[in-house]
């Protein structure tokens, strides 16, 4: 194996890597792989300004439409066009693992680990005007900040964020008011109705609103910890909705028929494939990396979320489920997984932070 160069990997994590047949070497691009940002729509015309503007050349990724890539010392936060949200930074393998779901305008679109919310965002644009991106995240601070991000995007307004668990979520997306039936409850008549929604409005209007929520859901939804609803998009389908129809629950068949065009699990995962996490821990200490990253209990927790056995394994609980084929991926900078159309995107070969992803399709029953 060759030298891990500038980083200096504390004995458990080379141990570690040694036993997984990785090459520490990889860790040694930290430094050269490049960052990436996607520019908005539209902002074409305005990309020399933007080079001028943060003093470096952005250079087009030539298999990933609307991505360049920077040098990484290159700090964008303070520069007017992140600001207004003309550019935001976003891993050249997390937009491939958008761009395998082909989302079309129109589709709606499930995103169940949401947080921070680059991909939401890039899926916001790729609907356009049309559908709609339901974005789920366990961890409420995180959801906030992805929040704070579709606004500050202004991609928000046709998206709904529920801090929920994204295992046992089932609220399907706002198609049309037809898909409504009422609900013969005690509520009825009583209900208040989603206004449009703000961040601004009173604390005492809100904790009002959270109330009401509350209790709808409660006498609502019970095969479920209600789903907290943090944000929606004037056009998300939610406002003019009583609570009782946004929770109400729905049959498999009927979930089926009217759930959702395509799903992203972006689930959590050890990290130690991803350089630039690794990289921070530089600063952080790499006793911290020796906690979090190689606590073997944490790890054994996440490889149930993720790794190709678990798409091993979901195949063969699931005869509805199918990998397809990635079609774009024959130009991208990417290699086979073990597993017959997955991909691994390994950060030496990509010159991204390295990604994995498996594209499931649901056949007819
Ligand atoms: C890799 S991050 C997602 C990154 C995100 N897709 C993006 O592009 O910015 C994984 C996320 O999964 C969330 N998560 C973990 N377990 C979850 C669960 N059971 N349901 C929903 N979200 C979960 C974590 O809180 C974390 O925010």
């Amino acid at each position: 194996m060759e030298e891990t160069a500038n980083l200096p990997l504390p004995d458990a994590f080379l141990e570690f890597l040694r036993a997984n047949g990785i090459d520490p070497s990889i860790y040694a691009a930290a430094d050269s792989i490049p960052r990436y940002v996607r520019l908005e729509a539209g902002c074409e015309a305005e990309l020399e300004e933007i080079e001028a503007e943060i003093k470096c050349q952005l250079q087009r990724v030539e298999w990933l439409p609307g991505f360049y890539s920077l040098p990484p010392h290159i700090q964008i936060a303070s520069s007017n066009a992140y600001k207004q949200g003309k550019i935001y930074g976003i891993d050249a393998a997390s937009g491939a693992a958008v761009m395998a779901l082909d989302i079309s305008a129109g589709d709606h679109v499930l995103d169940l680990c949401a947080a921070p919310g680059a991909k939401l965002c890039m899926m916001l644009e790729l609907i356009a005007d049309e559908g709609s991106v339901t974005g789920v995240d366990v961890a409420r601070h995180r959801l906030a900040a992805c929040r704070t991000m579709v606004q500050k995007y202004k991609l928000g307004d046709r998206c709904r964020l529920f801090v929920a668990d994204g295992t046992s979520f089932s609220l399907i997306p706002l198609r049309s008011s037809s898909q409504f039936r009422s609900c013969d409850s005690d509520l009825e008549g009583k209900e208040e109705r989603f206004r449009e929604w703000t961040s601004r409005r009173p604390w005492k209007e809100r904790k009002r609103a959270a109330r009401a929520l509350e209790h709808a859901a409660s006498q609502l939804a019970t095969k479920f910890d209600s789903p907290e609803l943090i944000f929606y998009g004037p056009n998300s389908g939610i406002v003019g909705l009583k609570k009782s129809e946004l929770y109400q629950t729905l049959s498999s068949s009927e979930f089926s028929s009217c759930g959702y065009d395509k799903v992203l699990v972006d689930a959590e995962c050890t990290h130690d494939g991803s350089i630039k996490h690794v990289q921070k821990f530089e600063h952080w200490g790499w006793e911290t990396l020796n906690k979090r990253v190689l606590n073997a209990e944490r790890t054994d927790d996440l490889t149930l979320l993720q790794n190709e056995d678990v798409v091993q394994k979901f195949l063969e609980d699931n005869e509805s489920a199918e990998l397809k084929e990635i079609d774009p991926a024959k130009d991208w900078p990417c290699r086979s997984g073990r597993i017959s159309k997955t991909l691994r995107f390994d950060p030496v070969t990509s010159q991204t932070s390295g990604l994995f992803v498996a594209k499931f399709t649901k056949l007819a029953t």
